[in-house]
């Protein structure tokens, strides 16, 4: 469980980002964090990865506070930076370097997700494209099965094709007490991966709804996240 209690943070002295926020986000479920360029979805999961720290207030992950960064902590939380950095090492090495560090990790998942999105089990890092090393960031990600796995725009630098495995791959590796949470600003991508919806804005959360609430709220018009997501919006500007 994540739990961000009263939550203030601003990159300069006088400058508030985030003020008072609060947020619990349960096992299990897919968490889809919207918001356009600058709203703030980066900086919010930074916070629950623990790689920044709150002014004020909390935010813990199973009890304990992010910005501890707690070895204990680390081998149950997955984080992927929109932007992947990886060593420039084969696959092979690169397994043999990290996957120690997570104790549910599975090879055979591993393997299976590279299939998926047609990456060579064998590939040297630095002679693979953006997109290419994201999918093995992503493929590496899933198969750690660690409790908490948290995406920044996961589907940035994926072509359509990728999307769609993505997402497949998503599912698939969907287990029932991991808790995702995955922002972005292009709201098709995840749509239909997503069971909870939480919106921002200028660093606040406009908000938070089960999408099966949603759709219930809706009928019988089909819910389209992407409509009420601008909906949402310009009624705040
Ligand atoms: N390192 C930084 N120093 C100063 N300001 C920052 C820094 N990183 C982000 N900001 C500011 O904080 C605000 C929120 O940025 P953030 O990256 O969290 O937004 P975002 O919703 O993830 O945007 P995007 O969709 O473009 O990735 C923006 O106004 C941005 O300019």
């Amino acid at each position: 469980m994540i739990v961000i209690k009263y939550l203030s943070y601003g990159y300069r002295k006088g400058q508030q980002l985030f003020e008072g926020l609060n947020l619990t986000l349960h096992p299990g479920k897919v968490y889809g964090l919207l918001g356009r360029n600058g709203a703030g979805k980066s900086s919010l999961i930074k916070q629950m990865a623990g790689l920044l720290f709150p002014v004020h207030g909390s935010c813990t992950l199973n009890g304990r506070e992010a910005r501890h960064r707690d070895p204990d902590m680390l081998e149950q939380l997955f984080f992927i930076p929109e932007e992947c950095q990886l060593p420039p090492v084969t696959i092979p090495v690169f397994l043999r370097i990290y996957q120690g560090f997570y104790p549910n990790f599975n090879l055979h998942q591993f393997e299976e997700y590279l299939r998926i999105f047609r990456v060579p089990p064998d590939s040297h890092l630095r002679r693979l494209s953006f997109g290419q090393k994201k999918k093995v960031y992503i493929a590496f990600a899933l198969a750690a099965n660690t409790a908490v796995l948290i995406m920044d725009e996961p589907t940035n630098g994926l072509d359509i094709p990728s999307k769609l495995q993505f997402r497949d791959i998503v599912r698939s590796a969907g287990c029932c007490d991991r808790l995702t949470i995955m922002s972005t600003h292009q709201v098709k991508d995840l749509d239909n991966l997503i069971d909870n919806v939480i919106m921002i804005d200028q660093g606040q959360i406009l908000l938070q709804a089960d999408k099966a609430a949603l759709t219930e709220y809706f009928s019988p018009e089909p819910l389209d996240l992407e409509i009420l997501f601008n909906r949402v919006i310009d009624q705040r500007s």
